[in-house]
């Protein structure tokens, strides 16, 4: 493809999208990030399999504190203060459109975890996301148009995290950085612009394992601001703390991106899986079937806590997370279980201290708003008593106890194979039995069944897991995938993945960059 400059490449097929999205000023803006940040992105993704290796050795991660003395967190802009209900979505045209429009208080949108990220969409997402800044997004499907409404939700962007690369871009032999490609394009684009409007170039910053990332963050929002001359600390950010190394250093964090932060989000799917990930190795660490890791369980309560702690005494907000369950259409007692398991998780984080919380679904809305403003009548609850619970690094690390069934282990088959055939096909969120799966659900479904059939683990029914035993409960679940999936290319690509994913004898560190390979590849584009 022609665009690009002497030192930088477009290597895919003519898109309409990328020459008015990828201007020649854009390209050049994420050159000069690509030259002063990749190298060091390079480094600290070689620090995280360094620590890999630790954990594999039987350490475990310690807290980290702050050595500076008194230090402040940036002020939360009056748009961010009140965070009660934020609605999530892939950055599809039509969702941005309805999201804006949900009544929630914020809206991230997403080209991370429910993206699926082809070209067309991360750039189609771009221009929607530009075009959504200035209010000029409408569409229109079936006869019914799409418009916004004068009132809308405050938009947060949250770009891929530090171990993807969007490999369509080529600075020399080096693909670019996806977290730097999707944060330059979209303040590039539209960052002035949002500060005109009385908003700003908001961000979540997804999949952090420590503060030295938090600090990179930092520094590539400084320097960004600085070359495009924004006044600075415009840019606000929301961490998710999603990672169980990140638990262990949250206040090195904050204070890494001090001039920055605004609050830190539980991610909680994604730090089910990072505890598998980190501790794969550690028979001790093993989780049950996915579906019985509650937020109750004693691991997770610790941790959500510990966020609200640690942000409430840094003036920051602390947001909950995303209860999978989405409405059930054409059976109201499901759907009315669907959504009192949803009212309830909202009440359970308000009780414990969240300011906010995220839904998957404009229906979920209401339902989350009612939860928490029974329970808090202010913006946020950052004036309320800060708990002064300790909470130690042993409960952080101790895994919930329960049974791995085989009806578990068939689940996670299933959810992996469906998943990754429609994230192939383009789709990164999807609904699996009146669930929201996206990818991180299904990192953490393929990252148990790696360990367990590793571990030959012994499930409820007395049986261990063993490589026949899972090709058995593989075979079972195959054999229900109608026929006419299985010729389909997709669908054997995802059986393929996940084979080569549960087999291998490392542990794969993410799935999503095993696919990527795949979804990259001209077949599927
Ligand atoms: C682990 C994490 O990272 S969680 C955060 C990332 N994940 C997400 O953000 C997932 C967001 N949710 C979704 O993508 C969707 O809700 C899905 C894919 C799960 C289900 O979507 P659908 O099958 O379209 O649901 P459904 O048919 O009930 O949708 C009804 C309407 O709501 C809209 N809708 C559903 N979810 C959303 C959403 N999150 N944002 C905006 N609109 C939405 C649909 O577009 C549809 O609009 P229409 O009536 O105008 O056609
Ligand atoms: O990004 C959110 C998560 O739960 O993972
Ligand atoms: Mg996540």
């Amino acid at each position: 493809m022609s665009l690009g400059l002497k030192e930088l490449q477009i290597d895919a097929t003519p898109n309409a999208h990328a020459s008015k999205i990828l201007s020649p000023d854009v390209l050049q803006f994420l050159l000069t990030l690509h030259k002063e940040f990749n190298e060091r992105r390079l480094f600290l993704l070689r620090e995280r399999e360094r620590q890999q290796q630790d954990f594999n050795r039987g350490v475990f991660p310690k807290f980290k504190t702050v050595a500076a003395k008194s230090w402040k967190v940036t002020a939360i802009p009056l748009d961010l203060q009140q965070r009660t209900v934020e609605i999530t979505g892939p950055a599809d045209r039509k969702m941005i459109i309805n999201a804006l429009n949900s009544e929630a208080n914020t809206f991230m949108v997403d080209l991370e975890d429910s993206l699926s990220p082809t070209w067309h969409n991360v750039l189609q997402g771009q221009q929607n996301i530009f075009d959504a800044v200035r209010g000029k997004i409408d569409y229109e499907e079936n006869g019914k148009s799409y418009r916004l409404k004068e009132e809308t939700a405050v938009l947060i962007v949250r770009p891929r995290g530090l171990h993807l690369q969007e490999s369509h871009v080529l600075i020399g032999e080096d693909e670019i950085a996806a977290s730097l490609f999707d944060f330059g394009i979209f303040f590039f684009k539209n960052a002035k612009h949002l500060l005109s409007k009385g908003t700003g170039p908001y961000l979540y910053l997804p999949k952090l394992e420590d503060a030295a990332e938090a600090a990179w963050w930092a520094e590539v929002f400084h320097f960004s601001e600085r070359h495009i001359g924004l006044p600075p600390e415009s840019i606000k950010a929301t961490v998710l703390a999603e990672t169980i190394t990140a638990s262990f250093q949250l206040a090195p964090i904050i204070f890494e991106l001090r001039n920055y932060i605004v609050g830190i989000n539980c991610g909680r799917w994604d730090y089910i899986f990072s505890y598998i990930k980190k501790f794969h190795s550690q028979e001790d660490c093993m989780l049950p079937d996915r579906n019985t890791v509650l937020m109750s369980s004693p691991f997770m309560e610790a941790y959500t806590s510990l966020v609200i702690q640690t942000c409430h005494r840094h003036g920051i907000l602390a947001i909950g997370g995303m209860a999978a369950q989405i409405p059930i259409k054409g059976d109201d007692a499901r759907n009315d279980i669907a959504f009192e398991k949803v009212r309830l998780d909202k009440v359970r984080e308000v009780q414990a201290g969240h300011d906010g919380t995220w839904v998957a679904h404009p229906a979920m809305v209401a339902v989350a708003r009612e939860a928490f403003e029974s329970y808090m009548t202010t913006a946020n609850q950052l004036q309320k008593p800060i708990s002064n619970r300790v909470i130690t690094e042993h409960e952080l690390l101790q895994a919930n106890l329960g049974e791995v069934t085989a009806a578990g282990v068939m689940d996670n088959i299933h959810l992996s194979i469906t998943y990754l055939s429609r994230w192939l096909k383009g789709q990164g969120a999807v609904a699996i039995n009146h669930l929201m799966e996206d990818a991180a659900t299904v990192e953490i479904a393929r990252a148990q069944l790696w360990q367990w059939r590793r571990n030959h683990v012994f499930m409820a029914d007395g049986q261990r897991l063993t490589a026949q035993h899972y090709k058995e409960l593989k075979e079972q679940v195959l054999q229900k995938i109608p026929a006419v999936d299985l010729l389909d290319t997709h669908t054997n690509t995802a059986i393929a993945l996940l084979e080569e994913l549960v087999t291998a004898r490392e542990f794969i560190p993410f799935a999503i960059s095993l696919a990527y390979k795949k979804l990259t590849d001209e077949k599927f584009n």
